[in-house]
């Protein structure tokens, strides 16, 4: 479970002050996934770097009670010096994985060959890309995190092997996923979530968020001339 109790977050940009969230308070239960819909701009990185801990709100408290996944794709936590080997190792020991387990299992996932001894700084955006998606996988977590759909790689061995992989993990897992536009969504999620005016809105299903999110997405061409 993820509870947020009156949480606000907010940036100064020297002009003016940009809120994320106003004493906003709401929960996220485990076996419910949920879908934040929110414009692009308007926080929905600082809100999912917040539920991981990687922001940390201006007031409020964030209670965590489950095993969290760090945003899909985040390359945050590992060390370009090191080889995908020391990574893996230093990440099994942080989460009290077997070291061997979480480097055999990324080393099939990946298929870096040579690359996977040596240092991260060497492999191109879509080898680190692969890299960090397989150290996820590699450990288990209640909640995944989704910032804006998948991380997309072209290579079609990784994509089938990390596909099923992740397809199993998401569908045993809670996912929280923020997005700007309502089909990412409804591939994983049947409640949603509107965030506005620094609230999150909940609703019971996607179609009802859907509907108060497109309602103040409308811009003046959209007005009804009669
Ligand atoms: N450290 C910071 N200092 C000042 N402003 C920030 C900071 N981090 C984020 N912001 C601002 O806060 C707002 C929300 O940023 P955030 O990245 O969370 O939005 P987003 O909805 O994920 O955006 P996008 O859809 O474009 O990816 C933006 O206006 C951004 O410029």
């Amino acid at each position: 479970m993820i509870e947020f109790k009156n949480v606000s977050k907010s940036f100064w940009t020297g002009t003016q002050r940009k809120v994320i969230l106003d004493q906003a308070s709401f929960r996220v239960e485990l076996g419910e996934s949920i879908g934040i819909l929110a414009p692009n701009g308007t926080g929905k990185t600082t809100l999912i770097n917040m539920m991981c801990g990687l922001e940390k709100p201006d007031e409020g408290e964030i209670i965590r009670s489950s095993r969290i996944s760090f945003p899909l794709g985040f390359m945050g936590g590992i060390n370009g010096k090191h080889s995908a080997v020391e990574n893996c190792r230093y990440i099994a020991r942080l989460y009290g994985l077997d070291p061997d387990y979480v480097e055999a299992f990324c080393r099939y996932i990946c298929d870096l060959q040579e690359y996977f001894d040596m240092p991260l700084s060497t492999y191109s955006a879509g080898m680190r890309n692969r890299f960090s998606l397989a150290l996820l996988l590699s450990l288990e977590f209640d909640i995944y995190l989704i910032d804006e759909g998948m991380p997309n790689t072209t290579d079609p061995e990784f994509n089938r092997k990390a596909g099923t992989v992740l397809r199993d993990r998401l569908q045993q897992g809670t996912v929280v996923i923020v997005s700007h536009q309502a089909n990412v969504i409804e591939k994983f999620c049947k409640t949603a979530a509107v965030l506005r005016d620094g609230k999150l809105l909940m609703f019971n299903s996607l179609e009802e968020a859907k509907a108060v999110y497109d309602y103040s997405k409308q811009s003046i061409f959209d007005a009804d001339v009669n």
